[in-house]
């Protein structure tokens, strides 16, 4: 693995069942990069996502073979499942606000690990939130249900709880499904400014998001990497590969 590299595949193979999904893909996550994950609905890429961090092992008869290192080691050989968890922060595409105020929303997490003192989880929570772009916009009401915020505020809510153990990699899985283009770009904002701090894989159903944000984009289809090169190849007139090109101008997907 190289230096550079924070997560290594290799062969990666994903079944549900008897169906494969993923068929025996290998690339390498750059550190402090955001990689650009796009392809049309159903290429797996929410599957590999899930694998990173071992929550694909939730879903019964889900199976993954081939080697995934993150910093260097082994997820499956791993003796501490949950620090590979933090490590990896996850967002879903809709919100999933806990049924609680939003400062519990972002301490629950921390809590449960044994962070108790207030100072701690307040200083904890204004920098989660700072990061997440939301904090000015809901300091004076902490104690307000998180449920209550508008969608994307919500959705801002779920990356301050990604934030919350500190992850040095961030997923984020077609984030802007369920919001407007003004709070997407907000978003967006956020992202290039965490990028100073983690490594962010961003899948995106929105190719333009890739081409705005991404150091790296790859194009997956139907369980196989088509490409994997600079977001400025992968956006040119000349891809390394015609069904690129073809996917990104639109003529399918
Ligand atoms: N729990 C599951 N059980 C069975 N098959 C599944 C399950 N989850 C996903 N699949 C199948 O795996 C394939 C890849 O799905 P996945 O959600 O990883 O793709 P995706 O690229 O993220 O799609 P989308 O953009 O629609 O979310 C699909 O054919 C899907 O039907």
């Amino acid at each position: 693995m190289s230096a550079a590299s924070v997560i290594r595949v290799h062969d990666l193979r994903i079944r549900y069942g008897t169906t494969e999904v993923l068929h025996g893909i290998s690339f390498d996550v750059r550190r402090g990069e955001i990689l650009g994950v796009i392809g049309p609905a159903q290429s797996g890429k929410t599957s590999m996502l899930r694998c990173l961090n071992r929550t694909l092992e939730f879903t019964p008869g889900a199976r993954m073979q081939g080697l995934v290192e993150v910093d260097g080691e082994d997820i499956h050989r791993t003796r501490d499942v949950y620090a590979l968890r933090r490590k990896i922060g996850m967002v879903a595409p809709l919100p999933v606000g806990l049924p609680l105020s939003i400062y519990d929303n972002v301490a629950f997490a921390p809590r449960a690990a044994g962070l108790t003192a207030r100072s701690d989880l307040d200083e904890l929570v204004e920098r989660c939130l700072t990061q997440a772009a939301l904090w000015d916009e809901v300091k004076d009401r902490l104690d307000s249900l998180g449920t209550k915020l508008s969608g994307g505020q919500q959705q801002r809510l779920t990356i301050a709880r990604a934030l919350s153990h500190r992850p040095s990699i961030l997923c984020l899985d077609e984030f802007s499904i369920a919001i407007d283009p003004v709070t997407t770009m907000r978003i967006e904002d956020v992202l290039k400014r965490l990028k100073a701090e983690m490594t962010i894989i961003l899948v995106t159903n929105l190719t333009q998001q890739a081409r705005r944000l991404a150091d790296r984009t790859m194009f997956l289809l139907d369980g196989e990497i088509v490409e994997l090169a600079t977001t400025a190849l992968v956006f040119s007139d000349k891809p390394g590969d015609r069904r690129t090109y073809d996917y990104v101008s639109g003529i399918f997907g």
